[in-house]
């Protein structure tokens, strides 16, 4: 599946929301989200020195001693250390649970730095917390669209925030190089934000690939995963993406995965289930479909959410 296109993502300005634009962008995300189940947003309420120390912070990651990054530190199952995989050898990437709370990202960073290192947990939290404000639009816009928001608090008090920070080496070719295998997220949404270095693809309905390269450092790609995709009762497109590496650079790169919380039954709300609409996924523990898609078979079966729990 997948040959190339030239095709873009769309891209969504999200620097000066008011009353008078608010319903357009709305109308512009969900549009983009049924079709391409991701698009680009610019959004500059994060200053970019604060950008930058992310990317400071994420490579002083990387730089710890194996032995250091492989500690079991994520509380959220399937979430730890991946790397050194000969399946995906140049990728490597670290999941920090509830990164928008201060208190936990603090004990995290004190387990990867003993003696202390008050610059990293502050950076983590300060950009995790400033992005949440985005997923957080983002949502609202998304369920008003849906003509479901009644839901909204629920919907926003049944999650938590998962970051990942990713480091690809580059493959010292200009052949492309596998940097991440070809899959949808499990989220409800993530959110992306990467260096200048390219390499996602996302793949269109008609299963051809988008090369993404970010506008600018404003620029963030938005996601749709399987969650949402199962409580929209499948309106909301979730897009298959991979990683291809090819040159000289390293490529960094961040996501805010928003998941439903432990013990959250995900579940299509009835307003979005009709004639029109038959049910497609049966409600589901988001823990329990994690078990499957982790599982020796889940990991091999690109339709993990369908055989889990489709109708
Ligand atoms: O590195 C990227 O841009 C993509 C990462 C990704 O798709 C993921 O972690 O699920
Ligand atoms: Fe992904």
């Amino acid at each position: 599946m997948g040959s190339e296109t030239s095709q873009k993502l769309p891209a969504i300005d999200f620097t000066n929301i008011n009353l008078a634009n608010r319903e357009l962008v709305k109308s512009q995300v969900y549009e983009a989200l049924v079709e391409y189940g991701c698009f680009e947003a610019t959004f500059d309420k994060i200053p970019l020195d604060l950008c930058k120390a992310m990317f400071g912070s994420i490579q002083e990651f990387f730089d710890l001693p194996i032995e250091i990054k492989t500690l079991d530190v994520c509380k959220m199952n399937h979430q730890g250390y991946v790397g050194q995989s000969p399946v995906i050898p140049l990728f490597e990437s670290i999941g920090i649970d509830h990164a928008n709370i201060f208190e936990r990202v603090k004990t995290i960073t004190d387990i990867w730095w003993p003696q202390g290192n008050p610059n990293f947990s502050k950076t983590i939290n300060s950009f995790t917390v400033k992005l949440a404000e985005l997923n957080e639009m983002i949502r609202k816009m998304i369920l008003e669209s849906l003509g479901v928001e009644k839901y909204i608090e629920q919907h926003m008090n049944s999650t938590d925030y998962l970051l990942r920070v990713m480091k690809y080496k580059s493959p010292q070719t200009n052949d492309k190089k596998l940097g991440l295998l070809t899959h949808t997220d499990q989220s409800l949404v993530t959110i992306l934000h990467q260096n200048q270095v390219g390499g996602l693809e996302v793949m269109t309905k008609d299963e051809k690939w988008i090369s993404y390269r970010p506008f600018s450092s404003h620029s963030f790609l938005v996601i749709v995963g399987d969650s949402f995709n199962a409580w929209s009762n499948g309106r909301l497109h979730s897009p298959f993406h991979r990683v291809m590496m090819r040159g000289s650079d390293t490529r960094y790169s961040l996501g805010l995965f928003t998941l439903p919380k432990k013990g959250c039954i995900v579940n299509a709300p009835d307003e979005l289930v009709d004639e029109e609409h038959p049910l497609l996924f049966k409600p589901f523990d988001f823990v329990e479909f994690l078990n499957y898609r982790y599982s020796e078979k889940g990991l091999r079966d690109p339709f993990s959410l369908r055989t889990y729990c489709g109708v």
